[in-house]
């Protein structure tokens, strides 16, 4: 079953790339990338370990040079002032260890000039509740997961979100929470960029697929599309176009 809500709305697009390449040395990650996110969907950037993911999220924000094309983030090129309109979840970000949740989340809140009573509502948000006095250095990779999710919505009525692996390492009912996280954020009218390796869990979260297979984008649509409508399982699509060991 597909999470199909329908076409895309008509608009500026929030996201919009175009003909992006970037080269590690004379390794090329990302190869002429162009696509558009239109406001309010959820989107699934998939592809491998090494396809590109992280980097092109990463040029995205404006934290990896790129060697050519454009990026622009409700209509500018990606820059400081995105923060206020941009919640961002990186998977890798570190939390100082000694930190508590609570103290973690205000050095983010005074990094974003955000007010600290802003705290109590993204703890309760990704319910953490209860665990404010906990220490980073002892969070469950589930918990760290939220936490990281709370720096993305510390900023009121972000309208983007980039979440990058935000089901890695879950278990079951973490996988679950996220998806209803995503779920509940695109009721509230953001806009979603998600990577994940999860097809299974994307099949049932995303609207719109960005599929990159070593660099280059080879599908980008929507997922009823991509799935003929549920017909083809999201797993079997993906490795129809990007190839890859049979189960
Ligand atoms: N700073 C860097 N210097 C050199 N090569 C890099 C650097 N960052 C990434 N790469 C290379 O670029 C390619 C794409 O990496 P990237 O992390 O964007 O892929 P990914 O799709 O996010 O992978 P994963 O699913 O494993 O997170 C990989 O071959 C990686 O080794």
């Amino acid at each position: 079953m597909t999470a199909d809500r329908g076409s895309a709305p008509a608009g500026p697009p929030v996201i919009s790339v175009r003909g992006l390449s970037k080269s590690y040395g004379d390794r090329q990650v990302l190869g002429d990338v162009s696509f558009d996110v239109p406001r309010g969907r959820v989107v699934g950037l998939l592809g491998r370990n090494g396809a590109g993911k992280t980097t092109l999220m990463k040029s995205l924000l404006g934290t990896a040079t790129v060697d050519s094309g454009s990026v622009e983030i409700f209509g500018a090129a990606p820059g400081p002032g995105h923060a206020q309109r941009v919640g961002v979840a990186m998977d890798g970000i570190g939390f100082y260890p000694a930190a508590t949740v609570r103290r973690e989340l205000a050095l983010w809140a005074t990094a974003l000039g955000v007010p600290k009573r802003r705290i109590r509502d993204v703890i309760d948000l990704v319910e953490l509740t209860g665990h404010e006095r906990q220490r980073c250095a002892k969070l469950s990779t589930g918990q760290r997961q939220r936490l990281r999710l709370a720096t993305a919505l510390l900023v009121p009525g972000v309208e983007l979100l980039m979440l990058d692996e935000p089901a890695n390492g879950l278990d079951p009912d973490g996988i679950r929470w996220v998806r209803r996280f995503i779920k509940d954020m695109a009721a509230s009218g953001k806009t979603v960029l998600v990577s994940s390796h999860q097809l299974s869990e994307m099949e049932n979260t995303v609207d719109d697929v960005l599929l990159l297979d070593k660099g280059r984008l080879v599908h980008t649509g929507s997922l009823h599309e991509f799935t003929a409508g549920g017909r083809f399982a999201l797993e079997d699509r993906f490795f129809e176009v990007v190839g890859g060991i049979r189960a």
